[in-house]
């Protein structure tokens, strides 16, 4: 019998102040020209967003139980590194993935031309199918002013039973 699980992520970054800028990566890719999100790691909140969701589908923690900012070799560690090793945990604990839907929620950078560029990243770094949809807020909360970005994730994971 194949038992199905559920996951949900989240995950928001604010951006880099302009007295310390970074780049922006996001969805797997570099944005040349965007302003860059403040973290420890490369800040991408879409693949940390996919991440916490396949962390969440497995119960096996979270982002931070497993790559915390205490830990200095993830200082500047690239989304795509964190998600692909978050898939092997999550293949290790058992569970194959299904696939994973993320909302970005952000007023820029406009996304919808690079969708397939970052899914197809994310995909190879899960190894398993990752969507990404857009959104804006309309200019309204932290989004909409351009404070930061965020992103919500689901996940779907199964397990055979004997
Ligand atoms: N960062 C974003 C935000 C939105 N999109 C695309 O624009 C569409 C309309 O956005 P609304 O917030 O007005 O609903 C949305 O459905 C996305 O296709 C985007 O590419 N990047
Ligand atoms: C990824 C980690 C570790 O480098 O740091 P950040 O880049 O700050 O990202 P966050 O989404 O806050 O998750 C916490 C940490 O696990």
């Amino acid at each position: 019998m194949i038992i199905p699980r559920t996951g949900i992520g989240v995950d928001v970054h604010a951006f880099a102040p302009d007295d310390a800028p970074r780049p922006l990566w996001l969805g797997g890719l570099l944005w040349e020209g965007e302003r860059g999100l403040a973290g420890h790691s490369d800040a991408d909140a879409v693949a940390h967003a996919a991440a916490n969701a396949l962390f969440s589908a497995a119960g096996v923690g979270d982002l931070g139980t497993h790559f915390g900012t205490d830990r200095p070799e993830y200082a500047g560690a690239s989304g795509l590194t964190l998600l692909a090793e978050t898939a092997r945990i999550v293949r290790e604990a058992g569970f194959q993935i299904g696939n994973v839907a993320v909302q970005l929620v952000c007023q820029r950078p406009k996304f919808g031309p690079r969708r397939a560029e970052a899914e197809r990243a994310l995909t190879e770094a899960a190894g398993a199918p990752v969507g990404v949809t857009a959104s804006t807020t309309d200019h309204l909360g932290f989004t909409g002013r351009r404070e930061g970005i965020a992103a919500i994730a689901t996940a779907l994971v199964y397990s055979s039973a004997p």
